[in-house]
Parts: C-alpha cells; structure tokens; sequence
C-alpha cells in the first residue's frame, strides 16, 4: 500500500492498438470534460492530454507521437524507434488490451514497449465479456507475455475498477509536488486549444492553398463564467496570401471562424464571441520591428 502522506506526481502513456479504448479510458480518467485537452507544456518535452489530480497524485498523461502498427515498412520502423523513446522517457505506461483477445497487433504494441518500462496491463472492456469465467485464465495467459508490473481488468466505459487503476498506478510514480496547477492548466490549455482549433479549421479549408509560414495567435482570450471572448489572428507572410486566406467575399475566413467557434463551444462548454482576422507580417516587417527596438527608426 502506498503512504498516502506522500504526494506522487508523474507522466504517464497510454498505448494500445487501434479501438481497445485508449479514448475512452482517458476521458474516464480525467473525468471533466474540459481537462480533456492539449497543452505544450512548457516545461517538458512531452505533449500533455490530459491530468487528474487528486488529494494523493498527479497523473499527467501524454500524446505518444507517431504510433504505427500496420503496415511495418522502413519508415514506420523508424517512427517506432521514435515511440520507444518517447515511452522511455515516461514513469509508467498503460498497456490496453481487451478481455479475451490478444492479437497480432497487439503482440506489435507490446514489442514496441522499452525493456525496462514499468507497464500496468489494462484489459479493457471485461463487460463485454460473456463468459466471465474466462478471465482469470486470460489474466494468467498475459503474466506470460511481459513482466507486466500490474494487471488491471477494468471497463473504462461503465467505469468500473477505474478507481483501482489510478491507486495502483499511484505506487509507480516518483514522490514529488504536483506539477501543474489543475486551474492553471484548464486555462491555459482553453487558450491553447483556441489555436488549435483555428489552425485545423484553416489546413482543412485551405488544403493545398495553405501558405507556407502562416501561424495563428490569440490575441485576447478573456473568460466570463459561461463566455469566452477569443480575438485570433491568422499571421501571413505575404500580402498575397492574405487574399486566400479571407476568400471571396470573406466567405473562407467566415467559414473557418464560424466551425472553429462551434468546436470550441463544444469543447468548453461555453459560448464563444469568436473574432478571427488576417494579419500580415513578412520577414520585413520584422526587421523593422527589430531596428525599432535597437532605437533606429
Ligand atoms: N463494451 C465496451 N466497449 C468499450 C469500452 N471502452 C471502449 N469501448 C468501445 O470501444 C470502441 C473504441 O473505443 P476508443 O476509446 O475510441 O478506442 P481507442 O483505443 O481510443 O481507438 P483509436 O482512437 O482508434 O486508437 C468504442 O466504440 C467504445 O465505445 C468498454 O469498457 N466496454
């Protein structure tokens, strides 16, 4: 049993193949919905997804980038070496599988794993399960495959033995502070989502037209109970490529603003005054900006 004096802060993965509900355990997990969401955390390398914190732990659970299980070619390979480290560098890592199957697939996850990784193995769905007597042999099976640190039948989607995953979890991650203020970070990552949305909003309406070098950057991101107040600019390099951006009419930068509110909406559970225009900004203009400083005018 772990002193439950000592407070554990520490990152966690959570890998598996393809529809064993890696989703729908996170959202589990993290439990609000707007926690649920991407944030570069700065003092880190890893692309934070998500962190519950409770009176006893952090868990702060990261994107593993670049997860590939079909189709093994070189480049795949090379990407998979990309997944290894990345998995290196967490405290623990949860293996999801479901109950009663275990296939090539993800016989491929779990080679991907770090030898010395400390792995729980998370057999998802156990409601599913029709016979239930089939699951302790297919826990006994699994012992086998890797010295999995922990076993945890669970369902991440009526929620039970969820609560047993994280106490487990908890032993396995280092003693220290938490790392993020749970407030904190729903705020900032509300800000940062913001541009998300925008920037995808904008690859997926601009497709082959999109400019090279264009950024987004929200200018204003005020929170009023329910309201957001979002100003963001869509930075060009060009003058040219502002006219791409805005379309005929206004009607792309309409479009694009209107489905990035919507989605936002959606996501903070709030409403969203959503102001999107285009800026240009050349490498020029920069310059200028620079001599400006030194005092040169
Ligand atoms: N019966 C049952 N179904 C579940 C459970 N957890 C997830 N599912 C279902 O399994 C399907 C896949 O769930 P996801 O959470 O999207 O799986 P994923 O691993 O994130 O999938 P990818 O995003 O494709 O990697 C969905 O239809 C879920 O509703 C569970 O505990 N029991």
């Amino acid at each position: 049993m772990t002193d439950p004096s000592v407070f554990h802060t520490g990152f966690i993965a959570i890998v598996g193949r393809p529809n064993v509900g890696k989703s729908t355990l996170m959202n589990r997990l993290i439990g609000v919905k707007v926690s649920i969401v991407s944030n570069k955390a700065q003092t880190t390398r890893h692309r934070v997804s998500g962190i519950h914190t409770d009176e006893h732990a952090q868990f702060v659970f990261v994107d593993t980038p670049g997860f590939q299980t079909r189709h093994l070619n070189a480049l795949n390979r090379t990407m998979n070496r990309t997944v290894t480290q990345s998995l290196a560098e967490v405290d623990l890592v949860f293996f999801v599988i479901e109950a009663g199957r275990f296939s090539d697939e993800d016989a491929q996850v779990l080679a991907l794993l770090p030898k010395d990784a400390k792995v729980i193995l998370v057999i998802n769905k156990v409601d599913a399960l029709e016979d239930k007597s089939s699951l302790l042999p297919f826990i006994d099976a699994n012992r086998a495959r890797y010295p999995f640190a922990e076993i945890v039948p669970l369902s991440a989607e009526r929620g039970q033995n969820v609560d047993r995953l994280l106490e487990v979890a908890r032993g396995y991650l280092p003693e220290g502070a938490p790392m993020f203020d749970a407030d904190d970070i729903t705020d900032r990552s509300e800000r940062f989502l913001a541009a998300e949305f925008v920037r995808e909003k904008l690859f997926r309406l601009l497709g082959d037209e999109l400019p090279y070098g264009m950024t987004v950057e929200i200018e204003r991101f005020e929170t009023e109970g329910r309201l957001r107040r979002i100003n963001a600019a869509v930075i060009v390099d060009k003058p040219g490529h502002k006219g791409i951006v805005i379309g005929k009419g206004g009607e792309r930068l309409k479009r694009i603003s209107t489905e990035a509110r919507k989605a936002m909406e959606d996501l903070f559970d709030a409403k969203v005054y959503l102001e999107v225009w285009v800026k240009v900004k050349s490498g020029w203009a920069d310059d200028e900006r620079a001599l400006k400083s030194l005092g040169y005018d």
